[in-house]
């Protein structure tokens, strides 16, 4: 119980380290990555207190090289889903009853862990089952993950310290309660720091979760949760299972404890999961959260104003670094007429100097896409747009899985600013780019804003001031995040809090004081200090 209105250390970002060659921070993430490389880890589920094992083993494969494996986990079915919901709500009572400074400190000192001794383990883990570089697994699973679980912490107590008026004699009171029952924590596979802060932020806010990453995400989440366990977060708190998703959904949406569902993923799948909890919605204690951030289409516009090599390194930068699998990487461009030429000979150039392969090379600035589904699904895009007259391939266009799922970057330049490329997420390393006549520049704000069904992430370049506010207000319902000459990626907690809207999700700001309202339920208190004994109001005298 807390004596204090404690103030918990103020949160700055985490400093992104350079990986320099000679520098300390590199010569120890090539070693961990070799170390962890040369293992094979037998990975379980975590149910209450007890690492659970099962029969069904499944691969953990690099990306880059499919064939040397990881390791395996271990699957689970329904009846483990089952015991991680028992296990969440057996842990609930004590869990919300803790003193929030201790329950919060577990999860600052998860930061400070993964700050020193724990980063190159899971930089390097990151690297290897997800195929980022150095850098890429630096700003993700290291930076992005300790800032969610300071600034977090920061936010948690700005919450319990929001309180009501009082009038005299009277004291009224807001309890930021946990939910009643458990939260769905299910998570993508492509940010190690979101499979972290997904399940984390529930909990931080005193709320039991069952929490289920995808499975080509399992490496790195597997040491997430050793994590919060190596900083004393209790059994039970997070449940971590490898159940596929239907099965695991089939339990979860049916019971009458569920309380909420903490999304990153898909839009189909996240508007199946609504719909479902939609049917089953007489059959809950009390109305699901339901907190999804989705996929994306997400755009560069260029003003005829705008400076060509700055446009071409924000395309070449936000569509390519993590070969594109980013929610927010720039996956159209619009380029005016009289920028066109100068911005494709700067992008084609700095393509040319692209290196792809296996994250241990740190000259590599491409690495493999995820897996073979997603492979085939991006292959499948730039095939279509070869055979059609509608676009033209102009860089890349090459992929090869014999060894790992390596896709060059490619840029299509389309003539039709409705060809599939230009309005569907293709998550890889696509960008398609329509060049509009540079008179037109209203009619295309229009036509971006207009194309897609989604709404996350866009940029806006021009050294023209009246035009960026133009696109900044035409655009206003176009993304969740906008970005006024620079990259639409790259969003730092506490800075950019990140979240789309439209079918990109619920916008509900991972990384910020407005998600973790979504994991409280307020119960106004009021206290009557002299409490009246008489029902009559004064003016019920004589009638004169
Ligand atoms: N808006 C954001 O903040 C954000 C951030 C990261 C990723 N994303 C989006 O995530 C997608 C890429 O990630 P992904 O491929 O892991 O997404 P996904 O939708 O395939 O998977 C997300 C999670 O849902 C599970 N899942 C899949 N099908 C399911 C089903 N039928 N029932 C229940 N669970 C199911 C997966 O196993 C995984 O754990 C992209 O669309 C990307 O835009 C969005
Ligand atoms: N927050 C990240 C994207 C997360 C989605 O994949 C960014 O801003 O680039």
């Amino acid at each position: 119980m807390a004596t204090g209105f404690f103030r918990v250390p103020t949160p700055v970002n985490e400093p992104v380290k350079s990986y320099a060659p000679g520098s300390p921070e590199r010569e120890e993430l090539q070693r961990t990555y070799k170390e962890l490389k040369s293992k094979e880890l037998d990975v379980p589920m975590y149910i209450g207190g007890d690492k659970v094992y099962t029969d069904k083993k499944k691969p953990m494969l690099q990306p880059h090289d499919h064939k040397h494996i990881l390791g395996h986990f271990s699957e689970g079915d329904a009846s483990h889903v089952e015991q991680a919901i028992n296990a969440a709500l057996a842990a609930r009572e004590e869990w919300a009853a803790m003193g929030w400074e201790h329950r919060l400190s577990i999860f600052l000192k998860a930061a400070e862990l993964l700050a020193g001794p724990w980063r190159a383990r899971l930089n390097a883990a990151t690297m290897l089952g997800q195929s980022k570089n150095a850098y890429q697994a630096e700003i993700d699973s290291a930076c992005e993950l300790i800032d969610f679980l300071r600034f977090n912490a920061q936010y948690a107590t700005e919450i319990y310290q929001m309180q009501p008026e009082s009038s005299p004699g009277v004291w009224n009171r807001m309890e930021h309660r946990p939910l009643e029952g458990f939260v769905f924590a299910l998570t993508p596979f492509n940010f190690t720091a979101i499979a972290g802060n997904l399940p984390a932020s529930v909990a931080m806010m005193g709320n039991v979760v069952v929490w289920k990453p995808a499975n080509t995400q399992v490496y790195a989440a597997q040491m997430i949760m050793e994590l919060f366990r190596e900083a004393g977060l209790p059994d039970g708190v997070i449940n971590l299972v490898y159940v596929d998703g239907p099965t695991a959904g089939e339990v979860i949406f049916n019971h009458a404890d569920f309380a909420g569902i903490h999304f990153t993923g898909s839009t189909g799948v996240f508007q199946n999961i609504w719909k479902t909890i939609g049917q089953n919605i007489h059959k809950y204690k009390t109305y699901p959260r339901i907190v999804g951030e989705t996929g994306g289409k997400d755009f560069i516009v260029a003003h005829s104003s705008a400076d060509a090599k700055q446009v071409a390194t924000g395309i070449v930068r936000g569509a390519f670094e993590y070969q594109g699998q980013k929610c927010s990487a720039a996956s159209r461009a619009y380029i005016p007429s009289n920028l066109w030429e100068d911005v494709k000979n700067y992008v084609v150039e700095d393509l040319k100097t692209f290196k792809m392969g296996p994250p241990e090379d740190f000259s590599n600035f491409i690495n493999a896409v995820i897996d073979e589904k997603s492979f085939d699904k991006i292959a499948k895009y730039i095939d279509n747009s070869k055979e059609s007259n509608e676009v033209e391939v102009i860089a890349g266009g090459n992929y090869d899985k014999s060894k790992g799922y390596f896709i060059e970057p490619t840029v299509l330049l389309s003539h039709n600013p409705q060809y599939v490329t230009m309005c569907e997420e293709i998550f890889g390393p696509v960008i398609s780019i329509y060049v509009y006549d540079e008179n037109n520049f209203e009619e295309t704000l229009e036509l971006v804003n207009s194309t897609s069904p989604y709404a996350l992430t866009g940029a806006i370049f021009s050294r023209d001031r009246y035009a960026a506010e133009f696109a900044t207000k035409k655009l206003v319902n176009a993304a969740g995040n906008f970005y006024i000459n620079d990259k639409p990626t790259g969003a730092v907690v506490g800075q950019q809090p990140f979240g789309g809207a439209r079918a990109s999700g619920t916008n509900d700001k991972a990384g910020s004081m407005l998600n973790l309202l979504r994991w409280v339920s307020a119960r106004s208190i009021k206290e009557t200090f002299v409490t009246p004994t008489d029902y009559r109001y004064p003016f019920l005298g004589e009638n004169k």
